[in-house]
């Protein structure tokens, strides 16, 4: 897999740190759904996307459409509770968020969902992420980004007005409250060029 990582692509420093979460922003969307937004979580998240470029083993998936299978426009990995992570930071950044929200979720993070959008061609596309409790409860999802930056974009479920997050190299953006069963979230494809980015999903015991 070509990796095309040219030195310091996204930011300047090597040393990997994470901020404080006091910086944490709440927008309230409607229906009791919320996003809480953290720019520059993670500093030095240069070394953490090359690891994970290099070091998960990522894998295509396929999916029937129809009559067909087609390739899921992404590569995923999935880390279930228990399974060690493919990097320290990212034990590090799922336990600094599970104490943060203790006491408002009341159960920790303990999965990491990983994507791996190689191109603005990569993409997923609406959905709210209701497979287990998240269908019927409310829930938290957490999301750190490394890499390019691409849109988040949210509308309340069966369509209105779209809200776009940019979300950039080391941001944090935590869907909250009724978000995956009451609202959608999804990242466009862009025309504008796009270089590779990685998401890394924390989510609660059986959510996906
Ligand atoms: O890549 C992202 O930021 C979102 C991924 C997502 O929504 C999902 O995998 O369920
Ligand atoms: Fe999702």
């Amino acid at each position: 897999m070509a990796t095309h990582l040219q030195g310091s692509l996204f930011d300047q420093t090597d040393d990997l740190r994470l901020g404080p979460l006091d910086g944490l922003r709440r927008t309230r969307l409607n229906a009791g759904a919320w996003i809480d937004l953290l720019p520059g979580w993670l500093t030095g998240a240069d070394t953490l996307f090359e690891r994970l470029v290099l070091d998960v083993p990522w894998r295509a998936e396929r999916r029937r459409m129809y009559d067909r299978s087609v390739d899921v426009p992404r590569l995923l990995r999935f880390y279930g509770p228990g399974d060690p992570l493919p990097h320290p930071l990212l034990d590090e950044a799922r336990e600094a968020l599970s104490a943060h929200y203790a006491d408002e979720l009341g159960e920790p993070f303990v999965t990491a969902g990983l994507c791996y959008y190689r191109d603005g061609r990569d993409s997923v596309a609406w959905h709210g992420d209701r497979i287990g409790r998240s269908a019927h409860e409310d829930t938290m999802i957490a999301i750190l980004s490394v890499g390019a930056p691409r849109d988040l974009a949210l509308r309340p479920r069966g369509g209105g007005q779209v809200l776009r997050r940019p979300l950039g190299h080391g941001d944090l953006i935590v869907m909250g409250g009724s978000c995956q069963r009451t609202w959608e979230h999804a990242v466009p494809k862009t025309n504008r060029a796009a270089g590779p980015r990685i998401s890394v999903q924390f989510r609660t015991r059986g959510v996906r």
